[in-house]
């Protein structure tokens, strides 16, 4: 009978392709617990070609690669492949691809305030305009100062103690996410509002992961009424008292930007205002902290692996300093090459590679196949990215592909595809864009990242997460030292300075 229901409701359009569904099961069994990217991506080719019956064009069946789909438990699942079809879809027809996957455990724990979870709707709307102002282009290079100080403090940190990279840049994330939100000062690793800050995201983070996804369409798992009230702590309202939102800092942030709006409401209405502001605000860290740290051990990968790389930066970066100074955010147009590295950072391991997971409000057809009110949609962002239609050997790093034949840097419309898609884009790109580039600049200007000495001879292996939505490098080894006496001398008279 549901079959029948179900055809009947489609008019007897196709589902997007991909594997039988078995029964019971559905396709269960053909979605990956790690690396699902990855197979999506080769299901695209295995059921991407598009049939003519009897070698007559007019006689085509729609087997289209670029959108697969799967059912597990009556949830549509659908993949877009390729930008075409994220572009078309989750841009075009944002109205109704906005939304995110129910998520009741969230709603019941007041995280439905938080932006990168939150439904589409007037929750989310304010939230999102409020952040796009604050992190549109021109505001955040207000920020500018602040993140290229940040990055110099970096610097001296690493030359003290360089085993200890990993967490030095875990903390600089921290610090540059809350002194921009709230102007507040981490004051090392140690601080306990960082630490708190830092649990709760991350509790955050894991109720998002595909498997919690799943959870919400097996009814007998939707109701945990044992364990969910020792975790609905108002998670919210203890993250933005952490962070002294309201006491407004001094410091220039967006907190205390948009306490003055808040302060001229009163009842329900301010109510309402602040739980938006605190969640829209808490969605800064959560979102922004562990996909910058990624990307950032990316690049120090890549300088591992590729020597010749790092050494050709540092000679673009020399002709612009005279290495007698750090390379700043003026330098920028000089420094194209450091530019293409960080473009192809993200490009070549894409820190989410299914970007985050938008739902479909209304029922809908794309290219005659059906795509159901209610499924989950990702925009595979690692296939569009390592496309060889689009990207020449694609496995390889080549920052060159991000340039002219003149040098110049060159614009590729693909690659905001690393943000996600459409209305839901990550508001933070433009910030990340800044960091990245600041950071590369300053720690190629007088570091070489090396592989360790017990690294050096025989096969160096690295290997990435693949059970989350943030994807980043498993643990390696990595050596960080100063280029020559130069550098050093350079580090300690920043830090004197200070
Ligand atoms: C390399 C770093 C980053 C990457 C790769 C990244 C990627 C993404 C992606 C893929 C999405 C989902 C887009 C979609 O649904 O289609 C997203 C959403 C979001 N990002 Fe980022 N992000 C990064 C850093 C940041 C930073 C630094 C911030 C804050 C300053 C931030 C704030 C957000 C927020 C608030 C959302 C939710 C937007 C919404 O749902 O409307 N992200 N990000």
């Amino acid at each position: 009978f549901q079959a029948v229901r179900d055809y009947r409701r489609r008019g007897g359009v196709p589902y997007p392709p991909g594997p039988r569904p078995l029964p019971v099961l559905g396709n269960l069994l053909h979605i990956p617990k790690e690396h699902s990217w990855l197979t999506y991506t080769q299901y695209s080719k295995k059921y991407g070609t598009s049939e003519s019956l009897f070698l007559m064009p007019s006689f085509k069946i729609y087997v289209l690669g670029d959108v697969i789909s799967f059912r597990v438990f009556g949830q549509v699942i659908v993949v877009l492949n390729t930008i075409k079809a994220a572009k078309d879809l989750l841009e075009k027809r944002g109205e109704i691809y906005s939304d995110r996957p129910e998520t009741p455990i969230l709603d019941m724990m007041e995280w439905q305030w938080v932006l990168p979870t939150a439904r589409y709707g007037d929750t989310w709307r304010p939230a999102r305009r409020l952040l796009d102002r604050g992190l549109r282009p021109g505001a955040v290079a207000s920020y500018r100062p602040m993140q290229q100080a940040r990055a110099r403090v970096l610097m001296t940190r690493l030359l003290a103690s360089p085993y200890k990279w990993e967490d030095h840049i875990e903390l600089l994330q921290g610090e540059l996410l809350l002194d921009m939100t709230y102007g507040y000062q981490v004051l090392d690793r140690q601080d306990r509002k960082f630490d708190m800050v830092k649990r709760l995201s991350e509790f955050g983070t894991t109720l998002v992961l595909p498997g919690a996804l799943l959870v919400n369409n097996l009814p007998f798992l939707r109701h945990i009424p044992e364990w969910l009230p020792r975790f609905s702590y108002k998670p919210l309202a203890r993250y933005g008292h952490a962070m002294g939102w309201k006491s407004g800092t001094a410091r220039p942030s967006l907190a205390l930007q948009n306490l003055q709006e808040i302060e001229k409401l009163s009842g329900s209405d301010r109510d309402k205002a602040e739980k938006m502001v605190s969640g829209a605000l808490a969605s800064l860290y959560s979102a922004g902290s562990d996909t910058t740290v990624s990307a950032t051990l990316t690049f120090f990968l890549v300088c591992l692996l590729h020597p010749e790389i790092q050494k050709k930066a540092q000679e673009e970066i020399d002709a612009v300093t005279g290495r007698e100074r750090f390379p700043s955010f003026e330098d920028r147009p000089r420094l194209p090459f450091v530019d293409a590295i960080c473009k192809e950072v993200l490009r070549w391991m894409p820190v989410t590679p299914l970007a985050v997971p938008h739902a479909v409000t209304q029922d809908d057809v794309y290219e005659g196949l059906f795509i159901p009110k209610g499924a989950i949609v990702f925009g595979n962002t690692w296939a569009i990215l390592r496309d060889p239609d689009e990207y020449e050997d694609p496995d390889a790093f080549k920052p060159e592909r991000f340039l002219n034949s003149n040098g110049s840097l060159r614009d590729d419309l693909n690659l905001t595809s690393v943000f996600g898609f459409g209305k839901r884009i990550c508001p933070g790109r433009h910030f990340v864009d800044a960091t990245l580039f600041i950071t590369v600049a300053s720690l190629l200007s007088v570091f070489n990242i090396k592989k360790r000495k017990e690294d050096e001879d025989g096969a160096f292996r690295y290997t990435y997460t693949g059970d989350s939505v943030i994807s980043h490098p498993n643990r390696f080894g990595c050596s960080v030292v100063p280029r020559d006496k130069i550098a050093e001398e350079l580090i300690n008279a920043d830090t004197l300075s200070r």
